[in-house]
């Protein structure tokens, strides 16, 4: 099975002469959330801004659906949304502009991309606010504009960079199920998080970097194999992985 993204061992960084990631290898398939782990610098950002063609890796390739954003950059950005960490919002145009640029972009059909965005605002309480600007929005509220863009377009690729901070836990409860309807309709998605139980619950696989290096990689049991800890949770694993007592 072709992977949906694939990350082929990418070497890249800020500066060609120190990279911050190294020999980066792993996929991400249709059907499944895989969650990105790793202590503050462990590369997770860096790791997520090749995937979104902001950073060219030095050595390696990434591929969506087998094709490189060199070969076709639009299709290849067209089957991704992205979840920032920080939100990114335009302060001159409402929640509904915002929603409405996003189905431009993306061509979302007419139609089509207001019956999401009412179904999204109501999910997510911010009907109301269809007609706010920005500088009204609470934190959670301009994470909130991000998460409904992204599930507006309903692409293949999800890329969510820590999507918990911040939100109200109705909120984060909307959006994990709203992760978990779209992996079940086949789309591949992933989270980088520190929220290592939610990542437990609802990842079926987990990529644990390390300073740049992919530590263990695999579902819960294959990586508690990989540290030779059967039964550990994620934190535990995390923890030890961070010693540095493992190599991969
Ligand atoms: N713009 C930048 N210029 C130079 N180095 C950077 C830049 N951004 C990050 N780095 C370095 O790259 C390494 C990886 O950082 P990255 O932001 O990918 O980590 P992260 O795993 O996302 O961390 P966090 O959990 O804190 O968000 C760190 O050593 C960091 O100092």
């Amino acid at each position: 099975m072709t992977a949906l993204l694939n990350i082929d061992h990418i070497t890249g960084g800020y500066n060609i002469h120190k990279p911050v990631l190294h020999d980066l290898e792993f996929d991400v398939g249709a059907g499944e959330i895989v969650g990105l782990i790793g202590l503050n610098g462990a590369g997770k950002s860096t790791t997520i801004k090749h995937v979104l063609g902001l950073m060219e890796p030095a050595e390696g390739g990434i591929y969506i659906n087998s094709k490189t954003i060199h070969e076709d950059a639009e299709a290849y950005r067209k089957q991704l949304a992205y979840i920032p960490e920080s939100p990114i919002l335009y302060e001159e145009m409402t929640l509904w502009e915002h929603l409405r640029l996003t189905a431009m972009a993306y061509g979302v059909p007419e139609g089509t991309w207001e019956e999401r965005s009412e179904k999204l605002m109501e999910t997510y309480q911010m009907t109301r606010r269809k007609n706010w600007f920005p500088n009204h929005f609470s934190k959670g509220m301009r994470q909130k504009v991000m998460i409904m863009c992204a599930f507006l377009v309903e692409p293949k690729l999800y890329v969510v960079d820590e999507p918990f901070v911040g939100l109200d836990p109705v909120a984060i409860k909307s959006l994990l199920d709203m992760m978990v309807e779209m992996k079940d309709n086949g789309a591949g998605i992933l989270m980088s998080t520190h929220i290592l139980a939610t990542a437990e619950r609802y990842c079926d696989r987990f990529v644990l970097l390390h300073e740049g290096r992919v530590a263990l990689k695999g579902t819960m049991k294959e990586i508690q194999e990989q540290a030779g800890m059967p039964g550990a949770n994620l934190d535990d694993l995390y923890i030890e992985v961070t010693k540095g007592e493992i190599t991969s």
